[in-house]
This record gives structure tokens, sequence and C-alpha cells, in this order.
């Protein structure tokens, strides 16, 4: 469990907060070059839950299917997750695609995990909130790909109204389409171990994209969705 503080905060315990900040932390570079081996990054016409369309679609979900490289972008978040000292008593993935990571960041941190539902059950306790909680108790929403952040937005609602506070998000890649400004309108600290830009810079580099295509993906993705 985490540690209480004199206040009733919790914190990540120390003896974890250490081992964290004495394994070397995970570079940008090593888990863009294990994504792309997994095949993450696909150029062509692809739509996204906003409906927009997109020239290239990162799909986080393959990582599942290799627990090293998901060990890995879930240490990354965690390595993150020390150095800016979040303070949470559970770690929330948003449905489905987090779920793999924001079990592992819970591992890894030793700070216990809820689960959100997509939907309410018709059956059994009907509850959208699993798990065991405190009410007052903090929240950390883990992401995969961020895009509008409103699958974020949603999981904190749903969180809030169980009388749980959310305060701060992080994923693994944010697309770079506006999450961090809507999501500061809902309160919500958002952060991200990997940017669309960087990833455009790692494919460029692999002469899978020139620089002007990456300008060009750039300004599409900039238009209102
Ligand atoms: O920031 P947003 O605009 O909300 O987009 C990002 C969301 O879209 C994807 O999930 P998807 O809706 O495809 O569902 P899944 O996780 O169940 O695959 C992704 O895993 C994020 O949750």
């Amino acid at each position: 469990m985490t540690a209480a503080t004199a206040n009733g905060n919790h914190h990540i315990d120390d003896s974890v907060v250490m081992k964290v900040q004495t394994t070397s932390p995970i570079q940008e570079s090593t888990l863009f070059e294990e994504l792309y081996q997994m095949d993450c990054f696909r150029t062509g016409e692809f739509y996204l839950k906003s409906g927009q369309m997109t020239p290239i679609y990162i799909d986080l979900r393959r990582i599942m299917s290799s627990p090293r490289v998901l060990r890995m972008a879930a240490q990354a978040m965690c390595d993150k997750i020390v150095a800016k000292n979040l303070k949470f008593d559970y770690v929330v993935g948003v449905p489905y695609a987090a779920l793999p990571l924001a079990t592992l960041v819970s591992d890894i941190l030793n700070v216990p995990m809820l689960m959100k539902r997509k939907e309410a059950k018709a059956y059994g306790t009907k509850q959208l909130i699993e798990g065991v909680y405190q009410p007052g108790g903090t929240v950390l929403l883990v992401e995969d790909v961020v895009t509008s952040g409103e699958s974020i937005r949603e999981t904190a609602e749903a969180i809030r109204k169980e009388n749980l506070k959310v305060t701060d998000a992080i994923a693994v890649l944010d697309r770079q389409q506006g999450a961090v400004a809507n999501l500061a309108e809902d309160n919500l600290n958002f952060l991200s171990f990997l940017t669309m830009e960087g990833i455009l810079d790692g494919l460029i580099t692999k002469n899978e994209m020139t620089e002007e295509r990456k300008q060009q993906i750039i300004e599409h993705l900039a238009k209102p969705f």
C-alpha cells in the first residue's frame, strides 16, 4: 500500500521511489525503437475516435503482446511520475487500451489500482468503478495514446462522481492535438512520455519520412476536429 502522511494524503513508498530513481531511466529513443520494431506506427489513412482522418496512426495496443516492451512503456511513465513527485492513492487506466499499462504502473509503484468500466453492467454490483477505495482519495489516470483528451475527461468525470479526486493524467504518447489545453480546462494536469513530433522525427531517422512530409502531417493534425 501507499504510505499515509500526517494530513491523510498518500505517497509512493520511499523504498519504491528510491528503486525507480536508482534504475537507469528509459530513454525516449529506446522506447521509440521498440515501438517501431513492433509496428506501432502506421502511415496511410485512418480514422480516430473524434472522426478525424489521420495520416499517421499509432497503435500501442500491440505492445501487450510483448511483456518486455509493455513493461518498458509502463516504466517510462513511472520514471516521469516519480520525477514529477505526483501524489495519488489509486491508479486508473482509461479503458480499454491503457488497462495493461495501468496494471503495470500500479505494480511497479505499489499503489492500488481501480478499474473504470466503459459501461456499467446490468447485473452484479452494477458499479462503474471496480476495486476497493476510500472516498476522498486521489486517482492518477493512465492512458496509452491521447488525441483530444476526451477519453481522459470522461474517465475523470466518472471517478469524480464517486467522490474521488483526479488532478493528474499521464500517457505514453501525446498526439499533440490540443489535449494539454483541453484537460487544463477540466483542472487536469497532463504529462506524456513521447510526443507525435518525436515519433515523426524518429521516422525521419528511419528514412520512413521526409522533413517535408513531417511538416504536412503536423499541419494536418493542427486542423480542428
Ligand atoms: O484523446 P481521445 O480523443 O479521447 O483519444 C484517445 C483515446 O482513443 C483510443 O481509445 P479508443 O477509443 O480507440 O478505445 P480503446 O482504448 O477501447 O481501444 C486511445 O486508447 C485513447 O483512449
